[in-house]
């Protein structure tokens, strides 16, 4: 299978969790039930996910990306997306539907009474994750500012209806870097409420995280709020990869040369808060709402191994963030691993799936 139809599988796997119970809120408890659903929260890795996680990592290490490529697709990213959106326009990812489920402030941001509420979302694409949200909106207040590095794609976003006349509330996009050392002149340095990251950070090469960070950072107000979801490490496709496609440990580039990267929880909570101890204090919030759901009855209990396994840190932190101190920037609301096992039952195909979602709220006494 190539990158793209792994990709367009990924995409696909959104779909399924459309309009779902939020995160973490359905459990298998009965294995004979598995194929009853198209999909199961927490369920734990199959007890050979270790040699298969090494096998493909062994498979991928042999044959890395050649120098002289990397330095190739590393250079001027983003025509490698434009190139993507040339050859899929607004076919390819599914509206975003499940977003206002799994963060309730937009919710609350688009409800009539809300008042001015700026939001940002960096890394829009053709905008499947801004007009769900404008075309549910009833506040008059709504700002909604769209940007991505890819020109084809705002062009895409531009040519939506719903741009041209929203129902109600103000869009505007514009092409803009998120690793750049400005900010977008549409936004004043704290001025944001919301920044939206929906699977944007994996494009980015881990040098250029630091700045990306800083930038969102700029663009908020205190106590601002990043709402943030992506790939987690060794989920489905990354363990697909294929020889010839690894650039750096855990970063890959797909077959139509955009790239990806696979995160662990104590890298996004030392990108963000700038401590890996926070990690243990964000994970114990994850665990705690995860057993609130269970004294309310709506969900049965997490195996021992789960609780544990989000609740200690990977060592294999990406070494760029060890190697200086990292800033306090943000405090953490939310950490925490989304996993599912997704079905498809018509081929009977299992696929274990890994993300990582989060809040971080800026510090209030930061400028
Ligand atoms: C996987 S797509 C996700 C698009 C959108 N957030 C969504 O939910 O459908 C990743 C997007 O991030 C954009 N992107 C990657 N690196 C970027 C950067 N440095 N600055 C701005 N956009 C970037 C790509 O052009 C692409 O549109």
């Amino acid at each position: 299978m190539t990158a793209v139809a792994n990709q367009k599988q990924s995409s696909s796997v959104h779909d399924i969790t459309d309009d779902k119970p939020p995160f973490g809120s359905r459990f298998l408890t009965d294995e004979a039930e598995v194929w009853t659903q198209n999909a199961w929260d927490h369920v734990p890795a199959p007890d050979d996910q270790d040699e298969i996680i090494s096998a493909a990592l062994q498979r991928q290490r042999n044959n890395p990306v050649p120098e002289e490529s990397q330095i190739h697709y590393n250079n001027r990213p983003a025509r490698h997306w434009d190139t993507f959106y040339r050859n899929n326009a607004n076919n390819f990812f599914k509206d975003r539907k499940w977003l206002h489920n799994e963060f309730r402030e937009l919710v609350r941001a688009t409800e009539a009474n809300a008042g001015p509420v700026t939001i940002v979302e960096v890394g829009c694409g053709v905008g499947n994750s801004v007009f769900p949200l404008l075309a549910t909106n009833t506040n008059p207040e709504l700002t909604l500012h769209a940007f991505d590095y890819s020109q084809q794609a705002i062009k895409v976003l531009k040519s939506n209806p719903l741009y041209a006349a929203p129902p109600t509330g103000t869009i505007e996009a514009g092409v803009w870097d998120l690793t750049s050392d400005t900010l977008p002149e549409q936004v004043a340095p704290s001025s944001a409420d919301i920044v939206i990251m929906v699977f944007v950070f994996s494009a980015l090469h881990p040098n250029e995280w630091t700045q990306a960070v800083a930038n969102v950072h700029r663009m908020l107000k205190p106590d601002g709020l990043v709402l943030f979801r992506d790939y987690g490490r060794y989920d489905m496709a990354q363990l697909r990869f294929k020889g010839g496609r690894l650039l750096d440990e855990n970063f890959y580039i797909r077959g139509d040369k955009t790239r990806v990267y696979f995160f662990e929880l104590d890298e996004l909570a030392l990108l963000f808060t700038g401590s890996r101890a926070e990690v243990q204090q964000a994970a114990a919030t994850v665990v705690t709402e995860v057993m609130d759901e269970q004294a309310d009855g709506t969900s049965i209990p997490l195996a021992a191994s789960d609780l544990e396994e989000i609740s200690v840190p990977d060592p294999q932190t990406h070494p760029i963030l060890l190697s200086s101190p990292r800033p306090a920037l943000f405090t953490t609301q939310q950490l925490g691993v989304d996993r599912r096992l997704l079905l498809n039952r018509k081929r009977q195909v299992k696929m274990y799936r890994v993300w990582m979602q989060a809040k971080f709220q800026k510090r209030s006494n930061e400028g």
